[in-house]
C-alpha cells in the first residue's frame, strides 16, 4: 500500500531559507574592547580598589619632580644641610608608599583581567552549547575551542599587562602634561603642538595591526581546529599511513599564521620605532628651547629639570602606551573573535513557546507533509513531503536506502532545525511552537553513533537525568545488559572512560547508550539500530537491552535488522524523503514492491524463505 499521506507537492519557498553564517563572515564589531566593560559591573568594589592604588601610584611618580626641583633651587642652591636630610627623608617614605601602591596595582588589575576573562569563557560556552544544530554543521569544532582558549588568554594578558600599564600610563601622561603647564606654559604650549604629531600615527598604525592580528588568529584557529580533528582521529590517521599528509597539512597552516603573525609585528615594530622617534624628537626640541631660557634668565635650574622629568614622564609614557596601543588592538581582534560566539543567536527561529505538553505525555507522534532541506545546503531537499504517525505504545520501523532521509526525521522530532515546511506533533502539540527543552524531555534516543564522554561510566548514564540516585543507574545498567562488565572495570561505575569511549569496546558504548536512555525514562525512544560493528554476542546483549526499553513506548526505529522489522507494528519505507510504502513485513513482501527489493538487499532473506512462503 502506497502510503496515504504521501502527498507531491512543490517545496513551500521557505524550507530552503535559514542558511547559516560560518562564524568570521560577519563584519568585525568596531566595539572591540569596549564590550568588556560591562563585565567590569559585577566586581565594582575590585575595580574601586584598583583605580584607587593605580591613582596612588601615579600620583607619587608625579610629585617626585616637584621634590627635585625644590632640592635644586631650595637645597643645593641654598646649602642647607637639614632641609636636604628632610627631604631624602621623604623621598624614602615615597618610594616605599610607590612600592605598595604598585603592588596593589598590579594585584587588584591581573585578579580583575583574570576575573573577567574567566566569567567571558563560561558566558561564551554557555551560550555556544545552546546553538542549533546549523551552527555546529557550519562551524569546526576546533576553531570554536580556539576561540575560548587562544583568544581568551590574548585578551587575558592584553587585560592583565597593558590594561593595568595603560591605565598608569595615561594617568601619568595627562598628570605631567598639567604639571608641564604648571611649571612652563610657553615650552608646554610649544609640547602640546608636537602631540596631535604623535597621535596621528599611532591610531593609523594600531588600525593595522588589529585587522593583521586578527588574520593571524584566525589562520592559527584553522590550524588548531584541523589539528583537534586529526588528534580525534588519530587512529584512522595512522591506519591510512595519513601521518605524513596530516602533519604536512598543519604545518601549512600554522606557516600561514605564522606568517600573518610576522606582519602583525612588523606593523608593531614599525608603530614602536615611529612613536619612539617622534616623541622623543619632540622632547629634544623642547629642551633645547628650555636650555635657551635657561641661558637667558627666564627659567630656573630647578624648574628646567622639574620640566625635564616631567616632559621625560610623559614621553616614557606615551611611548609605552604606543606599544600597549599595539597590544591592545591584538586583543580588540581576539576580543571580535570571541563575542561573535557570543552574539551567535541561541533561539534562532525558536518561537516564543506558546504550546505545552500534555502531563503526563502518551506519546503520539504526528507528521505531516514534511518538507526540509538542511540549513548547509538549502537546495537540495531531503524530506520531500513526508507524513507518517505513530500511535502511543506503537513501535514503528523505518527503512529505507542509505542517505533517504530517515535520519534527519529523527534530527527534526528533536528539534534539532526549525526551516521546515509542514507539521510534526507531539501528542497533539506543534513541535515548533513547544520549547525545545520540553519536546526533548520526551524523548529518549540512541543513535547509531554513540558520544561516550570522558568522564566516569556513572555520568555517563546519567546524562539526561544528573540527579539519579545510584541505584537508579545501576537499576538502568542491569536492564541495558551492562551492569557486568561495568562491575569487572577497576573502579566500577566510577571508572573513567577514554576520550569518545575509546577504551569501551563497540557493543559496551552502545549498552551504555541504551542504559542512558533507559534512565531517562521518556514516552517516545528514537532507536537508530547500529548492529553491524557488533559480534553475535554483543548483538545479543545489545538486542535484550533494547527489547526491555521498547517496552510499553513509542518506539520509531530505523531498522538496520531482520528481527527489528518483523517486531515492528508498522514498517514505513522511505524513499527520496518520503514514506513509499506500508505495512507489515508479511504485507510489503507479499506486495511485491520496493519494499521486498531493500529487504532482500539489506536482510538476509534467504533465511526467511518460509517466513515469504507463509506472506504468499
Ligand atoms: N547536517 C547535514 N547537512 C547537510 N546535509 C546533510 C546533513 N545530514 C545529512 N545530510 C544529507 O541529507 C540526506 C539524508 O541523510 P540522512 O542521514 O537523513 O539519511 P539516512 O536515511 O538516515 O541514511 P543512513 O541510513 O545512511 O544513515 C543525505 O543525502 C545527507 O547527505
Amino acid at each position: 500500500m502506497i502510503a496515504a499521506h504521501d502527498r507531491s507537492a512543490t517545496p513551500p519557498a521557505d524550507v530552503t531559507a535559514g542558511s547559516r553564517p560560518q562564524l568570521g563572515e560577519k563584519k568585525p564589531a568596531v566595539s572591540g574592547l569596549v564590550r568588556l566593560l560591562p563585565l567590569l559591573r559585577p566586581h565594582r568594589g575590585m575595580v574601586l580598589l584598583a583605580v584607587i592604588s593605580l591613582s596612588a601610584a601615579a600620583l607619587i611618580s608625579l610629585a617626585l619632580p616637584m621634590a627635585v626641583r625644590r632640592m635644586i633651587d631650595n637645597g643645593f642652591g641654598q646649602s642647607d644641610d637639614g632641609f636636604i636630610n628632610s627631604y631624602f627623608l621623604m623621598l624614602l617614605v615615597l618610594a616605599i608608599a610607590l612600592a605598595i601602591a604598585s603592588a596593589c596595582r598590579y594585584y587588584f588589575v591581573t585578579t580583575l583581567g583574570e576575573r573577567i576573562v574567566s566569567d567571558l569563557r563560561v558566558k561564551t560556552f554557555r551560550n555556544v552549547t545552546r546553538l542549533p544544530a546549523s551552527f555546529f554543521d557550519a562551524n569546526k569544532s576546533g576553531d570554536i575551542a580556539s576561540r575560548l582558549t587562544a583568544d581568551a588568554a590574548q585578551i587575558k594578558s592584553a587585560l592583565n599587562l597593558a590594561a593595568s600599564v595603560a591605565l598608569r600610563n595615561s594617568l601619568l601622561c595627562l598628570g605631567a602634561l598639567v604639571m608641564m603647564f604648571v611649571t612652563s606654559p610657553g615650552l608646554s604650549a610649544i609640547t602640546l603642538g608636537a602631540i596631535p604629531l604623535v597621535v596621528a600615527p599611532l591610531v593609523l598604525f594600531g588600525r593595522s595591526v588589529r585587522r593583521k592580528s586578527r588574520a593571524a588568529q584566525d589562520a592559527l584557529a584553522t590550524a588548531s581546529a584541523f589539528a583537534s580533528e586529526m588528534i580525534a582521529g588519530s587512529r584512522t590517521v595512522q591506519a591510512f599511513n595519513g601521518e605524513a599528509a596530516a602533519a604536512k597539512r598543519y604545518a601549512d597552516d600554522v606557516e600561514m599564521s605564522y606568517r600573518s603573525a610576522v606582519f602583525a609585528a612588523r606593523s608593531r615594530a614599525l608603530l614602536t620605532a615611529v612613536a619612539i622617534a617622534l616623541i622623543f624628537g619632540s622632547v629634544v626640541g623642547v629642551l633645547w628651547i628650555g636650555a635657551h631660557n635657561l641661558l637667558s634668565g627666564t627659567l630656573s635650574a630647578g624648574s628646567l629639570s622639574q620640566f625635564l622629568l616631567y616632559s621625560v614622564i610623559a614621553a616614557g609614557s606615551l611611548g609605552s602606551l604606543s606599544e600597549i596601543w599595539g597590544e591592545l588592538a591584538q586583543a580588540a581582534g581576539s576580543a571580535e573573535r570571541l563575542f561573535e560566539l557570543l552574539d551567535e543567536d541561541a533561539g534562532e527561529g525558536e518561537q516564543v513557546p506558546r504550546a505545552a505538553l500534555s502531563q503526563p505525555a502518551k506519546g503520539a507522534v504526528e507528521i505531516r507533509d514534511l518538507h526540509f532541506a538542511y540549513p548547509g545546503a538549502p537546495d537540495r531537499q531531503v524530506l520531500t513531503g513526508l507524513s507518517m504517525s505513530v500511535r502511543p505504545g506503537e513501535t514503528v520501523a523505518l527503512v529505507g536506502a542509505s542517505g533517504s532521509g530517515k535520519s534527519s526525521i529523527f534530527s527534526l522530532l528533536l528539534g534539532f532545525y526549525n526551516n521546515y515546511a509542514g507539521d510534526i506533533s507531539l501528542d497533539g502539540c506543534d513541535v515548533r511552537s513547544t520549547a525545545s527543552a520540553a519536546v526533548r524531555g520526551e524523548i529518549a534516543i540512541v543513535p547509531q553513533d554513540v558520544t561516550i564522554f570522558a568522564t566516569t561510566i556513572a555520568d555517563n548514564i546519567s546524562l539526561g537525568r544528573p540527579d539519579a540516585s545510584q541505584d537508579e543507574i545501576v537499576a538502568a545498567a542491569t536492564t541495558a545488559r551492562a551492569h557486568g562488565f561495568i562491575s569487572e572495570l577497576p573502579d566500577g561505575y566510577r571508572t573513567v572512560v577514554g576520550e569518545r569511549g575509546l577504551t569501551l569496546s563497540g557493543g559496551q558504548r552502545q549498552r551504555l547508550a541504551i542504559a542512558r536512555a533507559i534512565l531517562k525514562n521518556a514516552p517516545i525512544l528514537l532507536l537508530d539500530e547500529a548492529t553491524a560493528s557488533l559480534d553475535a554476542e554483543n548483538e545479543m546483549l545489545v538486542q535484550k537491552g533494547l527489547d526491555e526499553l521498547m517496552r510499553n513506548r513509542t518506539t520509531i526505529v530505523i531498522a538496520h535488522r531482520l528481527a527489528t522489522v518483523l517486531k515492528a507494528d508498522r514498517i514505513l519505507v522511505i524513499d527520496g524523503g518520503r514514506v513509499i510504502e506500508e505495512g507489515t513485513h508479511a504485507a510489503l513482501i507479499r506486495k511485491g514492491g520496493a519494499y521486498c527489493k531493500l529487504a532482500e538487499l539489506q536482510f538476509d532473506l534467504s533465511g526467511s524463505a518460509a517466513l515469504q512462503h507463509d506472506a504468499a
